[in-house]
C-alpha cells in the first residue's frame, strides 16, 4: 500500500533540528513500512535563511551541508538567503510545522507568532522550543486541540471529539526531551488526582551537579554539557533554573490543569552551589538533586525549582548524570515514575517524531 504523504517544515537546524533530520533520513523506510507514512520535508529555516523544495528536500544533502558547517540557504536552486521562519507556511505549505529554534522566555517571539499563524491556518504544530508553550499555553490551547479535553476542561472532551477537528499541538519534547513526563501525567494518570510532581527536568544542571560530585569544576562540566548539545543556546537559562521552571509551567498548565506562568515558580539556580553543599548533603546521607516540584496545597499547586537534598533511595537521587526523571504521586496510583537517558540532543528529536506520529494516529480516530 502507498504510504500517506505528509508535508513538513522545520524551523531550527541546530542540535535538535539537525538530529531530527538525521532520524527522518535513517528511519524513512521503517516509517513507511511500520506506520504507512512518508514525511516530505518541503522547507527548512535557520537564522538568516532557509531552503525550499516543493518536491521534498534531499535530507542527505541538508545533513552534509550542516556537517560542513555551511548554511542551507547557500545551496544552489533550493537555498533562500534571507528567508524568515515566518515564510515557511506560505512557501513550504506544510501539514506540520516543527519548531526547534532557541528559547525566548520573555515573549517567545518570533516563534510564537509563527506557531499562532500555523495553527490559525489549520497546520499541526510540534514544538521542541518550550518558549511558546511556557509563555502562551492558554492562548495556543484555545486555537488547537489542547483547548478542550486537556486539564480542567476534560469534561468537554466528548464535545471536542464530536464537533470539532482542530489543528493539533504537541510539545512533549519541550518537557525533558524523550522523558514521557507529559504523556505519563496526562494519559497514564488520567482520572487520578495528582498530589505531587517531582522531577529532574533539566539535563544540564543534573550533569553539572553529578560531575562536581566527581571532582570536576562547574565551568568544565558546563562546557561538557554544551559540547554534548544539551545546554540551551544561552546556558544561563539552564543554570539559573529558567529552563526547568518553563518545563514545570508547561506541565502545570497541561497536566495539572492549573493556569500558570513563569512568575508563579519559586526558582533557584545552581550557580552558587559549592562542593561543600554537596558534601554536606552526602554527610547527612542525602544527595543534592536539581528538582522541580509541584505540590498540591489547599487545592492549588505550589511550584518550585531548586537544588534539593534527597534521600539516596529516592528515584531522582538514583538518576545517572545523563538521566532526567519524573515522579508523580496521586491518591489513586500511589507513585509512578520514569527516567530517560539523554546524553545528547537526539532523544529530544525522537520525541518530536513521537509527537508527529501521535498526531497522525489521533487523526485517524477522529
Ligand atoms: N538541545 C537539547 O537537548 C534540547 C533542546 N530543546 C529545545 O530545542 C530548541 C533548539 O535547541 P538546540 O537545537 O539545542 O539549539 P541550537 O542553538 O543548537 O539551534 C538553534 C537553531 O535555530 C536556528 N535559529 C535561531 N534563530 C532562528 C530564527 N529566528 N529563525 C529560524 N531559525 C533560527 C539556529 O540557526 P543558526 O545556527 O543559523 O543560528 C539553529 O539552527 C530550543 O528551544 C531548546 O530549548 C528541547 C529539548 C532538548
Ligand atoms: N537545556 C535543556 C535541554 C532542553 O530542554 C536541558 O539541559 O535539559
Amino acid at each position: 500500500m502507498e504510504p500517506t504523504v505528509y508535508r513538513i517544515a522545520l524551523a531550527g537546524l541546530g542540535n535538535v533540528g539537525g538530529s531530527l533530520l538525521s532520524i527522518l533520513h535513517q528511519e524513512s523506510e521503517s516509517l513507511q513500512t511500520r506506520y504507512g507514512v512518508k514525511f516530505k520535508l518541503t522547507g527548512v529555516a535557520e537564522l538568516g535563511g532557509g531552503a525550499i523544495n516543493d518536491e521534498g528536500l534531499d535530507l542527505g544533502l541538508l545533513l552534509n551541508t550542516l556537517s560542513a558547517k555551511s548554511k542551507v540557504s547557500t545551496l544552489p536552486d533550493i537555498g533562500r538567503p534571507g528567508m524568515q521562519a515566518s515564510e515557511l507556511l506560505a512557501l513550504a505549505k506544510p501539514d506540520f510545522l516543527l519548531e526547534a529554534t532557541p528559547v525566548n522566555l520573555k515573549d517567545a517571539e518570533p516563534s510564537l507568532s509563527n506557531i499562532r499563524a500555523a495553527l490559525n491556518a489549520s497546520v499541526h504544530v510540534v514544538l521542541a522550543n518550550k518558549g511558546p508553550a511556557a509563555v502562551a499555553f492558554n492562548e495556543l490551547a484555545e486555537i488547537s486541540d489542547m483547548g478542550k479535553g486537556w486539564g480542567k476542561n476534560f469534561g468537554d472532551l466528548a464535545e471536542a471529539i464530536h464537533t470539532e477537528i482542530r489543528p493539533k499541538l504537541r510539545f512533549s519534547a519541550c518537557v525533558a526531551g524523550s522523558l514521557p513526563a507529559i504523556n505519563l501525567g496526562w494519559r497514564d494518570l488520567a482520572g487520578c488526582q495528582i498530589t505531587r510532581l517531582e522531577a529532574v527536568f533539566n539535563g544540564t544542571t543534573q550533569y553539572i551537579i553529578r560531575a562536581m560530585e566527581d571532582g570536576q569544576s562547574y565551568d568544565s562540566a558546563l562546557a561538557d554539557a554544551q559540547r554534548r548539545g544539551i545546554a540551551e543556546t544561552d546556558p544561563s537559562l539552564d543554570v539559573d533554573g529558567w529552563d526547568a521552571a518553563a518545563k514545570l509551567v508547561i506541565a502545570a498548565n497541561s497536566v495539572l490543569g492549573q493556569s500558570t506562568q513563569l512568575s508563579d515558580v519559586d526558582r533557584q539556580g545552581i550557580r552558587d552551589l559549592t562542593l561543600k553543599d554537596l558534601q554536606e548533603a552526602s554527610n547527612n546521607g542525602l544527595r543534592m538533586v536539581p528538582v522541580a516540584t509541584a505540590v498540591l496545597v489547599d487545592g492549588a499547586y505550589q511550584l518550585s525549582v531548586r537544588p534539593t537534598p534527597l534521600p539516596l533511595d529516592h528515584p531522582l537521587s538514583r538518576l545517572t548524570p545523563d538521566e532526567m526523571g519524573v515522579v508523580y504521586y496521586s491518591r489513586d496510583v500511589d507513585r509512578l515514575s520514569a527516567a530517560s537517558s539523554e546524553p545528547g540532543p537526539e532523544p529530544a528529536a525522537a520525541a518530536m517524531l513521537r509527537d508527529m506520529l501521535d498526531i497522525i494516529r489521533s487523526q485517524s480516530i477522529h
